[in-house]
C-alpha cells in the first residue's frame, strides 16, 4: 500500500480507484467537507470526529450511491457486462464524431489481426531457426520470417498510434457533447424540478457523468486492446496445440483474479482512510475560513480544532499503517498462486516437450504468446472495472437527460394577446411540492390591472413571494386559474409570458460578471451599449457606484479573482434594480426592492415605481415598508396564503379598517418621535 500524505485525497496508486480519485477530487471541491459514502468498513472512528460530527463524515450527495460498486463485479458479471459497456461507449463516441470513431476502431483491429499474424511469423522463425542443419542456412532461411516479424510490430506500431491519437481527438469531444447535453436540459427544466431533491441528486451525480464519459473512450479503447490481443493470442495458441488454450486459462486466472483482489483491497481501504483525511481537511478548512476567521480568534478556537485535527490524522495514520501491511500481505499470497499456476503451466509445457507432444518451436511461440495474453487479461480484468465504474455515472447522465425531457418547460403554447388588460388570480391554490403542511397560496382571488400598481403585504410566509412567482410563470397552480385576459396561463408560450415580465427577487442573482453584464443580462439579447446601460443605472442610483468602481462598467464584481471587487448589499441591489430596468418589460415585480438600501435611495426607488405606473407599466410591489404602498392603486394584505383584506390605502386605513391598519399603525408608532412637529 502506497503512502499518501495525510490530508491528500488522492487515491492510492494503481488502486481500483479511478472512481476512488475522482471521488476524492470531489471531496476537495466540496465545501463543507463530508465524508465518503457507505464504505465498505467505516474501520476506527476518533473520539473527535465521533465529538464534533457523531461519527464518521459521510457524503450525502447522489454520487454516493455508486460508493462500492467497484466491489460488486467478479469475473463473471464483469465478463457479462462488457458487450453493454463497450456498446453504451461507442454511442456516445459516435455521437461526438463518427470518423475518429471508425478511425480508432479500425486501428484496434489492424493491431489486433498484426499481433495474431506476428505471433505466427515468430513461430516461423523459431521452427527455422531449430531446424536441424548449418546455422546460417537456417538463418537466411528465417529471413522472411524475420521480415515479418519487424514488418506486423512495424504496423502494429503505427496503428497503435493512430488509435492513440483518435482517442485524444475523441475524448474532449464525447465530454462536450455530454456536457452540452445535459446542461441545455437542466437550464430548460421546470423550476419545481431545480427544487426537487430527488432531481437534485441525480444532477449531482450525473455532472460527474461527462467527465466519465471522456474517460470511458480511454478505459473503453484500452480494454478493446486487450480483448483483441487476448483473442489473437488465444486464437494462435489454439492453432499451435489445442493443450496451450487450457495453459493460457490456467496461468492467468489466478493472475487476474489477484489483480482484482489487490485492486479491491485498495479501494475499501481508500474509503476507510479518506474519511479521516477529509474530517481533517475540513478541520483546516474552518481554521482558514474568512468567515470563521473573527469568531476563530475571539473564543479562542483554533487550540481546540488543531488538537483534534491531530487526534483525527493520527487515525488516519494507524489505518493506512495497518492497510499497508495488509496489502503486502495479500500482494505476497497473490505473488505465490501467480508463481504456482505459472510453475504448473511451464511445467505441463516442459512436459508436452519432454513425452514430445510438441516440438521446441512451438513451446517458444507458446511462451511468447502466453505472456502476451495474461498481461493482456490482467489489463483487461482491471480496465474493465474502471469501464465499469465510469458507466454507472454515465448512466445517471443519461437517466438525467431523461428526466429532464420529462420535466422541460413546455417548448410551445397559446400565444398571448399583444395588450392584456387584466391578469386575474381565480381560486388559486398551490402547494410546494414534497411539502404536506398549509399550503403556500389558498384559494386566491387577485386582479392585476395593466398600469397599475398592485402591492401585496403580509407577515413572512404569508405567500407574497408565491404568488409573484406564479404570476412569473415559474409555477402553476395547484388549482383554480391565472388568467391573462382571456387565456389560462398553464397553457399559454411560457417564452413569451417570460418576455412580458421583469423581476427584481428578494434573492436576485448576483453574477460573477462584469458590473456591464450584470445590469445587461437582464436582457442578454438586447445590445451591450453603454447609452441603454447609463439609462437604467441613473434610473436605479446605481450611476455613481458604476462611476467609482476602478474600470466603471468593466468591473469584476467577483470576489476571489484577481481584479475582481466587492460592493454592498445596498450597490447590488440598485444594480439589481438597473437589470430589471433594461429588462423593459411590461410587468415588473419587485419584491422587497429596497431592504438594503438607505432611506433617501428607498424613497427614491418608490418614486420611480410610481413614474413607471404613470408611464403604463404594471408593477407587483411585495414589500413589508407600508408607507411606501400608500400610492399603490390596490394593496392585497396576505396572511397564511390567503387574501385577507383588499382595497386603497384610503379603504384599508378606515377607522373600521383590520390587518392592514393595524401593522400600518404598529410601524409608523416605531417612528413617531416625541419632539416631532
Ligand atoms: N421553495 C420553497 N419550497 C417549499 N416551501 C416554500 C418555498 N418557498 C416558500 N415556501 C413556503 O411557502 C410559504 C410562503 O412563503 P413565501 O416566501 O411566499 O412568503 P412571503 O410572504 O414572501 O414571506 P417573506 O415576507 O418572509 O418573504 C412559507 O411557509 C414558506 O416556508
Amino acid at each position: 500500500m502506497e503512502s499518501v500524505p495525510a490530508g491528500s485525497a488522492a487515491p492510492p496508486a494503481g488502486s481500483g480507484g479511478a472512481a476512488g480519485g475522482r471521488r476524492g477530487r470531489r471531496a476537495g471541491r466540496r465545501k463543507g467537507g463530508r465524508g465518503p459514502g457507505p464504505a465498505p468498513d467505516t474501520g476506527e472512528v476518533s473520539e473527535s470526529e465521533r465529538l464534533l460530527f457523531g461519527g464518521p463524515l459521510r457524503y450525502d450527495a447522489g454520487w454516493d450511491q455508486h460508493t462500492g460498486s467497484f466491489l460488486e463485479l467478479n469475473l463473471r458479471t464483469m465478463i457479462a457486462r462488457m458487450p453493454r459497456l463497450i456498446a453504451s461507449t461507442v454511442r456516445l463516441a459516435h455521437r461526438a464524431d463518427p470518423r475518429a470513431l471508425r478511425r480508432v476502431a479500425g486501428a484496434e483491429l489492424g493491431g489486433g489481426i498484426a499481433q495474431a499474424v506476428g505471433l505466427v511469423a515468430v513461430n516461423q522463425v523459431l521452427v527455422q531457426v531449430l531446424a536441424p542443419g548449418d546455422t546460417s542456412e537456417r538463418l537466411v532461411a528465417a529471413g522472411p520470417a524475420l521480415i515479418a516479424v519487424a514488418v506486423t510490430a512495424l504496423i502494429g506500431a503505427l496503428l497503435r498510434s493512430a488509435s492513440t491519437a483518435g482517442t485524444g481527438r475523441l475524448e474532449p469531444k464525447v465530454f462536450r457533447v455530454a456536457t452540452e447535453e445535459y446542461l441545455g436540459r437542466v437550464a430548460r427544466v421546470e423550476l419545481t424540478a431545480v427544487e426537487d431533491e430527488e432531481f437534485h441528486k441525480l444532477l449531482d451525480s450525473a455532472q460527474w457523468g461527462a467527465e466519465s464519459a471522456r474517460r470511458m473512450i480511454k478505459f473503453c479503447t484500452s480494454v478493446v486492446t486487450a480483448a483483441i490481443s487476448l483473442i489473437a493470442a488465444a486464437g494462435v495458441l489454439t492453432v499451435l496445440h489445442p493443450a496451450l488454450l487450457p495453459l493460457l486459462v490456467l496461468m492467468t486466472l489466478p493472475s487476474a483474479w489477484s489483480s482484482l483482489t489487490i485492486a479491491r483491497r485498495r479501494y475499501v481501504s481508500f474509503h476507510i482512510w479518506v474519511q479521516h483525511a477529509r474530517a481533517g481537511q475540513l478541520l483546516g478548512r474552518l481554521l482558514t475560513d474568512a468567515q470563521a476567521a473573527p469568531e476563530v480568534r475571539v473564543h479562542n478556537i483554533g487550540p481546540f480544532l488543531l488538537r483534534h485535527f491531530r487526534t483525527m490524522a493520527e487515525t488516519g495514520e494507524r489505518e493506512q499503517t495497518r492497510l499497508a501491511r495488509l496489502a503486502a500481505r495479500t500482494g505476497l499470497i497473490a505473488s505465490g498462486w501467480t508463481g504456482l499456476t505459472t510453475a504448473g503451466a511451464y511445467g505441463t509445457l516442459g512436459l508436452l516437450l519432454w513425452t514430445g507432444a510438441m516440438d521446441l518451436a512451438v513451446a517458444g511461440t507458446a511462451v511468447i504468446a502466453i505472456r502476451t495474453g495474461s498481461t493482456n487479461l490482467e489489463a483487461l480484468v482491471v480496465q474493465l472495472n474502471y469501464l465499469y465504474e465510469e458507466s454507472l455515472f454515465v448512466a445517471d447522465l443519461e437517466r438525467l437527460c431523461e428526466e429532464a425531457d420529462r420535466r422541460l418547460i413546455p417548448p410551445t403554447g397559446r400565444t398571448l394577446p399583444r395588450e392584456v388588460g387584466t391578469i386575474r388570480f381565480e381560486k388559486v391554490s398551490f402547494t410546494y411540492p414534497g411539502e404536506d403542511g398549509e399550503p403556500a397560496l389558498d384559494d386566491v382571488d387577485v386582479t392585476i390591472p395593466a398600469g397599475r400598481i398592485i402591492a401585496l403585504v403580509g407577515n413572512n410566509g404569508s405567500g407574497k413571494s408565491t404568488l409573484a412567482k406564479l404570476l412569473c410563470g415559474l409555477y402553476a397552480p395547484d388549482s383554480g386559474r391565472i388568467m391573462w385576459d382571456g387565456v389560462d396561463a398553464a397553457e399559454a408560450d411560457r417564452a413569451e409570458l417570460f418576455d412580458r415580465i421583469a423581476v427584481v427577487a428578494q434573492d436576485f442573482y448576483r453574477w460573477p460578471f462584469t458590473a456591464r453584464i450584470n445590469v445587461a443580462i437582464g436582457r442578454p439579447e438586447a445590445p451591450y451599449d453603454d447609452d441603454r446601460l447609463d439609462a437604467a443605472a441613473r434610473y436605479a442610483g446605481a450611476d455613481q457606484t458604476i462611476g467609482s468602481l476602478p474600470h466603471g462598467w468593466d468591473t469584476l464584481l467577483a470576489r476571489g479573482y484577481k481584479g475582481g471587487h466587492q460592493i454592498s448589499g445596498g450597490q447590488w441591489q440598485r444594480l439589481g434594480i438597473a437589470r430589471a430596468r433594461h429588462r423593459d418589460a411590461r410587468i415588473l415585480v419587485v419584491d422587497e426592492p429596497t431592504s438594503a438600501l438607505d432611506a433617501e435611495a428607498e424613497q427614491r426607488v418608490f418614486d420611480q415605481i410610481r413614474a413607471l405606473a404613470a408611464e403604463g407599466q404594471t408593477v407587483v410591489l411585495i414589500t413589508h415598508r407600508l408607507h411606501s404602498v400608500r400610492h399603490a392603486d390596490e394593496i392585497y394584505v396576505l396572511e397564511r396564503g390567503r387574501v385577507i383584506e383588499h382595497g386603497s390605502f384610503e379603504e384599508l386605513m378606515r377607522p373600521a379598517g383590520g390587518a392592514f391598519r393595524r401593522m400600518y399603525r404598529v410601524q409608523s408608532s416605531q417612528y413617531a418621535y416625541a419632539g416631532e412637529d
